[in-house]
């Protein structure tokens, strides 16, 4: 067997093209969906991602505005921040590009963000109404694997789907949404006893670690459709946490890093900057 090769860059193509019409139509009534961007620190990765979000935006007509601070910012600094973006009337997303410097603390920084802008959904608030299954914005990241799934016609009702990796940006918010899609969810991670027998199982299997080819095709059952969330850096390569040469023998679909979940999350946040400017100003 070999994979269809789920193209991340087209569909999420597909995705702003529709959302370029819905910003011209907000136009026509005089709003413009805007974003801030807050990136603390030097790291080139975070800059580079940035400058990803700051191109997407300007490419369908959303205003944004990045703020670069030194890794040396106070937390106190940083609320003062987000309390001016909260108030802000040009402003309908904050995102607070993470990781941040270990001197601030996450958690009270994604709770200063009002929920109402929370286009990542990382607020407290946010994350209890998507365990709840009530509407919120949706984790940018999870829902673009929710999309790819359902763009490729892959079922999800009644599958079994596996995911590896439990951080709260990825593993966890994507377990709550494919059990609201009605699949049966089982999370591994680093302290999962025999992997492969989990990943075996699995008629979707999502990697979402950070390791470097961890996924081999002996893990992977006939036919299974292979999502790859991980984003590994080798001599400035970008490589995933599938082994995508061995694993798209064995598989049915399998998504390639670069081109496949990470374009999505970038086409997601645009999406939820779109529907935090109807929200705010309807
Ligand atoms: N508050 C917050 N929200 C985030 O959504 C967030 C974050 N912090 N911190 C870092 C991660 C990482 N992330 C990516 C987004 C797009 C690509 C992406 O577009 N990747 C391209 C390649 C880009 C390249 O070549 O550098 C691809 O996979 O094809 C990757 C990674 C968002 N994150």
């Amino acid at each position: 067997m070999t994979a269809t090769v789920i193209d991340g860059k087209k569909i999420a193509h597909a995705l702003r093209e529709r959302l370029k019409q819905e910003v011209a139509e907000l136009a026509a009534h005089h709003v413009q969906p805007g974003l801030a961007v807050i990136l603390v620190g030097e790291d080139p990765a975070s800059h580079s991602y940035v400058r990803g979000k700051e191109k997407a935006c300007e490419s369908l007509g959303i205003y944004s505005k990045v703020y670069r601070l030194p890794a040396s910012v106070s937390e106190a600094e940083l609320l003062h921040t987000i309390h001016e973006l909260n108030e802000s009337s040009l402003i309908h997303g904050i995102l607070v590009q993470l990781p941040l410097p270990s001197h601030i603390s996450e958690s009270s920084i994604l709770l200063a963000i009002s929920p109402d802008k929370d286009v990542d959904g990382f607020h407290l608030m946010n994350v209890g109404k998507l365990q709840t299954g009530l509407p919120t914005f949706l984790p940018c990241t999870p829902h673009g694997v929710i999309q790819l799934l359902q763009y490729e016609n892959i079922p999800i009702e009644g599958k079994h789907a596996v995911i590896v990796g439990r951080s709260n940006i990825v593993g966890k918010p994507l377990a709550a949404l494919l059990l609201q899609h009605n699949a049966t969810v089982t999370i591994c991670h680093s302290k999962t006893v025999h992997l492969k027998n989990f990943t075996k199982q699995a008629d979707i299997l999502i990697a979402a670690v950070g390791k470097l080819r961890m996924i081999t095709a002996d893990m992977v059952k006939s036919g299974a459709a292979v999502i790859d969330v991980g984003i590994n850096r080798v001599n400035g390569r970008l490589v995933g946490d599938v082994d995508f040469e061995e694993v798209r023998h064995v598989a049915s679909a399998i998504t390639p890093v670069p081109g496949g979940v990470g374009p999505m999350t970038i086409a997601m946040l645009l999406y939820n900057t779109v529907e935090a400017a109807k929200r705010l100003e309807s």
